[in-house]
């Protein structure tokens, strides 16, 4: 009995301990995997109500097991989704060699010469087009399909245009009519492929834009240890992935149907014209052609160069006009606006003189264009035209319309002087159209050159992005393995120099002026990147060592705080450390540290990450309140991670932050978190980030300078209990004492430091006593400093009565 009652006993606390796990689980699983299934079936489902929007939002992308994801884009209450592949690391690796860095001599100005066509091919092969079986070639298809019955469609109004006309001086009424009907029914099929035409060049450009961006925002925003973000040193690179990236996608579509279509009609026109105007008008044609070509090459400024300068321009003001609404308040505080709208005034203006000079420029070569393609092209063509009719009298040679039955007598042909004019006048009003029509191909043709001449600034820019972007020399300044087994889990240090690394890897700098005429002196970028390599990376002469031969251990567990005045290299130790800097004497200096989210370390489904850094300025990411928390893990890692908001509550309340979701509408809330937060709040969120993550090693960069010292003191104590090993770099002495080590740099100019022990944690605590001691001392020194006044009254008042005694004396004398 005693047995099966202990038996009983024993089912019923398994039982009692499985509900609870299972109450557990559906508490930590409730809220993303219900969020997960909902948003899916909202999302087939197409209608969205206001909550699913708010969350799909909040979810922006899901990933799949394939490593893609899906962008979830709402919009008017539907969400749809557009899966996103990201482009493989291999991709990369090969289309490296068709991207070298431009050499000052090779780049020189953007032309239409081999550079540029291989620029352009280098670009359109690897990324526009990557494959023969895309969207991308079926659109071209289609395109030049329209663009050729275009011209197709043109030939059949031209002609259609001489009958009608024949028809209306022959007083043929039901022929005038049925060319009428004819003339409607060919504009049906005219206009549609006009704007199918419109309509495919503009998608061409949309999928290039997309292509295009895709590319360059994954090499771009590459991770560690790549991070070419923060390596590019492009200056205005926005202007280069935002901007650039739409003119070239744009230039590139117009050109295509700028230069296909005139080609067909020159090729279509020229032979139906031949046909009338024999050998002779046909070789004084190309004559024409030929002479045209000479003249406007001739006259033809150097857009190419006048576009990337433009580009350029605009990039420094757009990137000037940023900082000033980034820095707003900043500027409010020291009431700025008066000289940043001076200094912006100046990149506008410059940038107007610019646009001002091209559009100068352009009034002379637009005026020679029009007056060699409209008039010399038009007179040419009365010339032309005028060679069969005034020196060839036979009507065989007059018509291209009149048929053969005709030429032979048929019905309706007779040789009355009024059949004769109507021949003629069919003939002139279709060659006429077809002449116009030549020289509107013709002077297509010539703007087509401009524009290529344009699309090879823009194909510069952007080659100067791409080149510079694929050359950086890798960072394999941390080595994620230790050698030493015993040091698998700290952070070591060996012989290591550290320093600000040589610029000028991908800087557009050296420019080059051009003089356009007049008043505007424009400058080129000259890109002379041949510096890059990674040699680059090593001893830099123009900036000496911060920190010279710095070796230690820092092993999990021991806290370490560095110190030093301001400017002598604090930051740039943690930079190294976080493997953001190489060693600045390269493979002598050596920096391992453990690697992210070891086997062992894994609590739950969250790995811990080896090193997690909090700068000194508190970064705040686009997006929900819960998005600041978890920041740089995105909501879907979030959501299939098993962590709940419960947890998230709980940090916020260890950050004394607690009141921040029900103050700001909860945690989908979206603001400018960068403005709505106190400089406090915000460190105080960077620090919650910290207990989110709970890396080993976490950088503290005087991230808790705002934070009231009594909160801070909690919060390194908490961090401590979640076994993150500290590395604070401060100037704050009471911070000592949550600290074993501590590393000073001299700040003297030798790059020499001190790593010493700080002491046990009650000598730490003594040192805090004592600090706090003469903290309480100094408070005092004003008071004594008005006692020492005070008795300096005192004096001087007694002094003078002394000195006044004998004359007193004098006084009762007298
Ligand atoms: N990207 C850079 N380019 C040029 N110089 C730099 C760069 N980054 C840092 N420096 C220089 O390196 C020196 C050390 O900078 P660091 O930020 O490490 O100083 P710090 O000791 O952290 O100073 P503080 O206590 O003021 O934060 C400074 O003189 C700084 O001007």
């Amino acid at each position: 009995m005693h047995v099966f009652s202990k038996y009983a006993d024993r089912r019923s606390s398994i039982l009692l301990v499985a509900a609870t796990l299972l109450v557990l689980r559906s508490r930590i699983y409730t809220f993303p995997r219900d969020l997960i299934a909902r948003l899916t079936f909202a999302a087939r489902r197409g209608q969205l109500t206001d909550d699913e929007l708010a969350e799909a939002l909040q979810q922006v992308y899901t990933e799949e097991k394939d490593g893609s994801k899906t962008l979830l884009v709402s919009y008017r209450n539907r969400l749809s989704k557009v899966p996103i592949r990201p482009t493989p690391l291999k991709k990369f690796q090969e289309d490296k060699k068709y991207f070298p860095l431009l050499t000052a001599s090779s780049q020189a100005k953007p032309n239409v010469d081999r550079s540029f066509v291989r620029q352009l091919r280098a670009i359109l092969f690897r990324i526009a087009f990557p494959k023969l079986r895309s969207k991308e070639t079926l659109i071209v298809l289609l395109h030049s399909f329209f663009l050729v019955l275009r011209t197709v469609l043109s030939v059949g109004v031209a002609r259609l245009d001489g009958v009608i006309v024949r028809d209306l001086i022959r007083a043929d009424g039901k022929g005038f009519l049925k060319g009428l009907a004819l003339w409607f029914l060919l504009a049906i099929p005219s206009t549609y492929t006009n704007s199918m035409i419109r309509h495919l060049q503009s998608k061409l450009s949309l999928r290039l834009r997309s292509r295009l961006t895709r590319y360059i925002n994954d090499l771009y925003l590459s991770s560690a240890p790549d991070l070419r973000y923060y390596r590019s040193g492009l200056d205005g690179i926005d202007q280069y992935i935002t901007a650039d990236v739409d003119a070239w996608g744009e230039a590139l579509s117009g050109l295509y149907g700028n230069l296909l279509k005139p080609s067909l009609d020159m090729v279509l026109f020229t032979s139906q014209l031949s046909r009338t105007l024999g050998v002779r008008g046909t070789v004084l044609l190309f004559c024409n052609y030929y002479a045209t070509v000479t003249i406007l090459r001739a006259v033809t400024p150097a857009f190419g160069k006048l576009a990337a300068a433009e580009a350029r321009l605009e990039g420094e003001y757009r990137a000037g006009v940023g900082r000033v609404g980034r820095e707003s308040e900043e500027v409010a505080f020291y009431n700025g606006g008066a000289r940043e709208k001076a200094i912006l005034s100046r990149v506008y203006q410059t940038l107007m003189n610019h646009v001002d000079s091209i559009y100068k420029i352009r009034i002379g070569y637009e005026w020679i264009e029009d007056y060699v393609i409209k008039y010399l092209w038009s007179a040419a063509g009365y010339g032309l035209i005028a060679v069969p009719l005034l020196f060839t009298r036979r009507r065989r040679t007059l018509g291209v319309q009149t048929s053969e039955a005709e030429r032979q007598g048929g019905p309706g042909v007779t040789e009355e002087p009024d059949d004769a004019v109507a021949g003629r006048t069919e003939t002139y009003i279709s060659n006429r159209r077809l002449l116009l029509s030549l020289a509107d191909a013709g002077g297509r043709l010539m703007y087509a050159y401009k524009d290529l001449l344009e699309l090879a600034g823009l194909t510069a820019r952007l080659y100067t992005l791409l080149s510079t972007l694929h050359s950086l020399p890798p960072l394999s300044s941390v080595s994620s393995t230790d050698s030493a087994p015993e040091n698998a889990d700290a952070i070591v240090l060996s012989h290591v120099d550290i320093g600000v690394p040589a610029s000028g890897a991908g800087h557009p700098h050296d420019e080059d002026e051009i003089s356009l005429g007049g008043d505007a002196i424009v400058d080129i970028e000259e890109v002379a990147l041949q510096s890059l390599d990674s040699t680059s990376v090593g001893g830099n002469a123009q900036h000496p060592p911060l920190v010279r031969d710095l070796s230690m251990v820092l092993k999990q567990g021991e806290h370490l705080m560095i110190t030093g005045s301001n400017g002598v290299g604090k930051t740039s130790v943690a930079r190294v450390l976080a493997g953001l800097w190489p060693p600045q004497n390269g493979s002598a200096g050596t920096v391992s540290r453990p690697k992210d989210g070891d086997a062992e370390d894994t609590s739950a489904s969250c790995p811990r990450k080896a090193v997690f850094v909090v700068p000194q300025r508190a970064y705040m990411v686009a997006g929900t309140l819960l998005d600041q928390v978890i920041y740089p893990e995105s909501f879907a890692e979030f959501a299939t991670s098993g962590r709940s908001l419960t947890e998230l509550e709980e940090i916020l309340k260890m950050v004394h932050l607690a009141y921040l979701p029900a103050r700001e509408g909860g945690w989908r809330a979206r603001k400018e978190w960068r403005d709505v937060l106190s400089g406090g709040e915000k460190q105080r969120m960077a620090m919650a980030r910290v207990f989110y993550h709970r890396p080993k090693f976490a950088i503290l960069d005087e991230c808790t300078s705002a934070v009231s010292s009594d909160v801070e003191g909690r919060m390194y104590e908490h961090a401590k209990t979640l076994g993150i090993t500290l590395i604070t770099i401060s100037l704050r002495p009471s911070l000592m004492k949550y600290h074993t080590q501590l590393l000073t740099l001299a700040g003297d100019g030798s790059a020499r430091w001190t790593l010493s022990r700080v002491g046990t944690p009650e000598e730490r605590m003594g040192i805090d006593r004592e600090i706090a001691a003469l903290e309480s001392k100094l408070a005092e020194v004003g008071k004594w400093e008005q006692r020492v006044q005070e008795l300096d009254g005192l004096l001087s008042a007694q002094e003078s009565m002394d000195n006044a005694g004998p004359a007193d004396e004098d006084a009762v004398v007298v």
